[in-house]
Order: C-alpha cells, then structure tokens, then sequence
C-alpha cells in the first residue's frame, strides 16, 4: 500500500489520533489556575523539555535565568512550578508543613537485596520519614561526632603526609596537583572513617578505590534525568526484567549502580566485623547506630542498619568535597580574601592557640573563616536542582496565585542563592564581608533585635544549601567539622594557586553540582 493509500484508508482513526493528541496537549498547557503562571511555553505542554535541560548538566544556570525573566513563580513542567520568593521557603518546608516530597525522590531509594527501599533521604510521608529518623538522628549530633573528631585529624595527617611527600620529591619546591580530586578523597576517607572506623585509603592510593565514586556519579545522572518524569524509572531501572537488559550495554550500566552502592556497604560493614583492636578506640557511627534502643527494644533491622549506613556512603562525600572545592577555589578567585583569612589563621597560630591539627572548636573562633565558608556555600549549593515537594490537598496561594493540591513545587537553592532583593545587588560575587558585616551588626543590637537580625534572618532563610525544615541535612556537622578543620589547616602549611587563573571551572549539575578542573600548584609556606 502506498502512504497516500494509507492516509485515505486510515483517515478516520488518523483524525481521531491528531485530535486526542491535541486535546491532550491542550488540556496539560490549561491545567487550572497553572495557566496563569509564566514559563517557557514548551514547559507547559511537556516534561520533556524539562528532562533533556536536566540531562545537559547545567540545570541551576537554567533555573537561575528562568526565574530573572518570568519572575518568583516559573512553571517549569506542565505540573511542576519553581518558587524563588523568600516567603514561600517556610511555607514549602517549614517544620511542622504539610508539604510531602515528590516521586522524584523515588529514583533515590536504594536497591537493597530485598528490592528497592526509602532511605531517611528518600521518603516521602513525614510519618515514615519520623520513624526511619528517629533511631540513627542522635548519631549526627555535633556531640556525637566532636567525639570522632580524631577520626578527621588522622585524614587530615594522611593528606598532610601526601602532599608533604610529593613537595619532597619536587624539583622546584611545588607540585601540580588536582586538588579539586583529593578533596573528593579526602571526603570519602572521612566518611568511611566516621562511619566503620576504617578509611578506604583513596588518599593513600590516589584513586577511586572499588569505583565507588564512579558508580555513585552513574547513579546521580540517572536519577537526576529520569527524576524528572519519575514514571520512566518503573519501566528502566525500576523493573527488573528492564535493568538485566539494560545492563548489556556498558555506558548504561554505569547509571545502574543503586544495588552497587548499596553492596559496596555490606562488603564494609563485613570488613567491620573484623576491626582490629586499635581500630575501636572510638565508637563509630555504625557503633551509634547499632547500639540505638528504645526502652530495651532493637529499633533497627539490619537492612534498616545497611540503609543508613548506605546512606553515609552515598551522600557523605560528594556534597563535601563540592563545598571544600567552591572554598578553596573562591579564596584563589579573590586573592584579598584568601590574604585575609590566612592573617586571621596565622594570628591565631601566632598566639598559640591552634593545635597540631586545628580543631573545631578552635575554627569556631575565626569569624572571616566562618564567613569565607558560607559565602562559598552560597555562592556554590551542593545541590542544583529543585528540593522538590507536593503542594498539599487544599493547595497553597503564593504571591497571590494559587497553586492547587497535587502540583510539584520546589525552590532551587541555586536560585535564592543569588536574590538580589536578600544579598544585595552583588549577589552575583562572592564577598564574605556581607555576612561578617551583618552578624556584627546583629550582636550590637543584641536581643532587642532590629534590622540587622531581620537581614540575618532573610539571609539564612534563603540559604538553601543544607536544605531547610524537617528534611534538612542530616550529615551537615560532619561536613561542617571535615570543612572547618581542613581549610585553616591547608592554609597553616601551603600556598596554594589556580595554574590558571583565569580558566572558570566546568559545573555538571546531575542533583550534585559537582565543579571538574580545580587544578592548582601547591608549595610549602615560607617561614
Ligand atoms: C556540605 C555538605 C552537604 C550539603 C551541602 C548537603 C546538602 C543537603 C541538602 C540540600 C539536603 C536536603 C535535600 C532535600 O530537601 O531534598 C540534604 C539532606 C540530607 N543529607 Fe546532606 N548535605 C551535605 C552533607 C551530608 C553528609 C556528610 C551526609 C551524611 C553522611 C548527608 C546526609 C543527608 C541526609 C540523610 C539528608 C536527608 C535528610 C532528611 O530528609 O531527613 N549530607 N543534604
């Protein structure tokens, strides 16, 4: 039959395909009352648009630009809005919200030998979420982990050892050095430490020992894309008989990596039953973990156990290693930062207050660096894309918009990151004076309050990068002791400089905002 034999044939059904097909993209573009909200045309037809912008890597650009032309609402797919009004934050995310996280957060849940599961990170009812929480919360109290500090310093000594050994071996009294990577290593090792006493020794080995960041990178990529029609995921790595296929091409498999991720955590905690002697002097978070009852009752099964300890392997050190990089590259960007918080660290070591390997507490007392860390912060939020929530069943009115029950809703870090209407009209650059200025103010006006503390509040309200609410970051002291006790270290004993400093670093957003190329040269301290 020819195709003009086929047209006369089929004409009838044809007409009724063109016809549902159109009603279809109608009835999406003129959902009611999202209609009324701005955005890309496309994105109101489709989530497609959506997912192939996520794919490219570079979502947070997107998002950031989207939100200066259309404004504090953007509808981003036919069900999904962006908010980037300071005045929504609480109301998306606030303590006590109704607000539940999306099926994106499905692409999270970890494969575990009994099928996929949620993880305190990845589930969605508050109800669950209370209860996979309560038994391991008090392991990532700043308490708990301050008695593991020792853990971090001997990370620290390793680096130290490394990079020590490298300058000893140069020519020129300087090394080249992917520093970008061994903050990764360095991150990992923490992690592991903290987590079942044992470091994997990347740093000592300079690799992906086991490819775990390699598989852990698989499976962001995949989840951060297909998150964005969670749907897919039941008919690709979400349906078994799909994922053996799949698995037959290599560059796929490399994204099917949850059961990976999560065996990588089995083989440690096996290697965990056989910790020698002087491994224990320090009750883990495994230890902390184990140990947690509830009036004489065992609260965690030992999946519940491979849960959490997966999840320290899966989120403990990318997020780090993303904001120790924006630190150090930020000081190199802006030379009379670096110079001084280096004075204030050098001070404190002048005056002997500073230990072989600077401590928490002793960080804790170095405002500039305090600033330096959340400006970097700011400036570079660990996560890129929408903290993605479900508008409750009686919807929710922004801006005086309503937004119905049932639509996604979420706020990209990224974004408030960078509102000029909170940081000013240099949002765009990093300047750590703003916080310094504004916490100084705040403590002069003391507890009578005032504009300062009013601008404090705005400020942290829309600082994003640990997230907010119930479902803030969990691990964020870890991250805060490896950060605050590694940077004035550093410092202390190397000059470090970009090779080239005008090259800007390659960000590829896949949920991380993970920067590539943080290349520098390292050489020791004169004096
Ligand atoms: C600088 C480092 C880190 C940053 C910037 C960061 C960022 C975030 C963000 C933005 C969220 C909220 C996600 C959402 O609302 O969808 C989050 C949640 C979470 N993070 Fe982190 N994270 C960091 C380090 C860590 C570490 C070291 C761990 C664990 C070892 C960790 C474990 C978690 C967990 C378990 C949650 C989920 C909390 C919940 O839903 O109750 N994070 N993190």
């Amino acid at each position: 039959m020819t195709f003009a034999g086929f047209l006369a044939e089929y004409r009838s059904y044809i007409r009724v395909f063109l016809i549902l097909i159109a009603w279809y993209f109608i009835h999406t573009r003129q959902r009611r009352y999202l209609s009324k909200i701005p955005g890309p045309l496309l994105a109101s037809f489709s989530p497609i648009p959506r997912l192939l912008s996520v794919a490219r890597g570079s979502r947070q650009n997107t998002d950031i630009a989207l939100h200066r032309k259309y404004g504090h609402l953007v509808r981003v797919a036919p069900n999904v809005v962006s908010v980037s009004v300071s005045s929504a934050i609480p109301v998306i995310y606030g303590a006590s919200t109704k607000f539940e996280k999306s099926d994106f957060y499905v692409l999270f849940d970890p494969k575990t030998p009994h099928g996929f599961r949620p993880s305190v990170f990845s589930v969605r009812t508050e109800k669950a979420h209370r209860e996979i929480k309560r038994p391991i919360a008090g392991a990532y109290s700043m308490t708990s982990l301050l008695e593991l500090e020792g853990l971090t310093d001997e990370c620290i000594s390793v680096f130290q050892r490394k990079v020590d050994q490298k300058l000893d071996a140069s020519k020129t009294g300087a090394v080249e050095m992917d520093l970008g990577e061994w903050l990764h290593w360095y991150a990992f090792d923490v992690i592991m430490s903290i987590t079942f006493s044992k470091r994997l020794g990347f740093m000592e080995q300079e690799k992906d020992v086991g490819g775990i960041i390699a598989a852990i990178e698989g499976r962001l990529r995949y989840a951060a894309t297909v998150g964005q029609m969670p749907w897919l995921h039941g008919l690709l790595f979400g349906s078994e008989t799909m994922s053996s296929v799949l698995n037959m091409v290599p560059a796929v498999a490399m994204m099917n990596t949850s059961a990976r991720i999560v065996e990588f955590t089995a083989q440690q905690m096996k290697r965990y039953g056989g910790k020698e002697e002087e491994e224990m002097k320090y009750v883990d978070m495994l230890d902390r973990f184990k140990k947690t009852k509830d009036n004489g009752e065992v609260l965690m099964t030992d999946t519940d156990l491979l849960l959490a300890a997966s999840g320290n392997v899966f989120a403990g050190s990318d997020t780090t290693a993303i904001s120790l990089r924006a630190m150090f590259y930020f000081l190199m960007k802006n030379p009379e930062c670096l110079k001084r918080l280096v004075i204030e660290v050098d001070e404190m070591d002048r005056k002997g207050k500073l230990s072989k390997f600077v401590s928490f507490a002793q960080s804790n007392q170095m405002p500039y660096l305090q600033a330096c860390l959340k400006e970097a912060m700011r400036m570079h939020p660990a996560v890129g894309l929408l903290l993605e929530r479900v508008v409750p069943e009686e919807g929710v009115t922004i801006e005086g918009q309503f937004i119905p029950g049932g639509t996604v809703i979420g706020v990209n870090p990224w974004v408030v990151a960078r509102d000029q209407a909170v940081y000013g009209k240099d949002a765009d650059i990093f300047r750590p004076e703003r916080w310094l200025d504004v916490w100084k103010q705040a403590e002069v006006e003391g507890d009578k309050g005032g504009e300062a503390r009013e601008k404090v509040k705005l400020m942290e309200r829309n600082f994003l990068a640990f997230g907010t609410g119930s479902r803030t970051c969990m691990g964020k002291n870890i991250s805060l002791l490896e950060m605050n006790k590694l940077v004035p270290q550093m410092l202390r004993r190397y000059t470090i400089e970009l090779i080239d400093p005008e090259k800007e670093l390659i960000v590829e957003d896949y949920w991380f905002a993970k920067q590539l190329g943080l290349h520098c040269k390292v050489s020791r301290r004169e004096g």
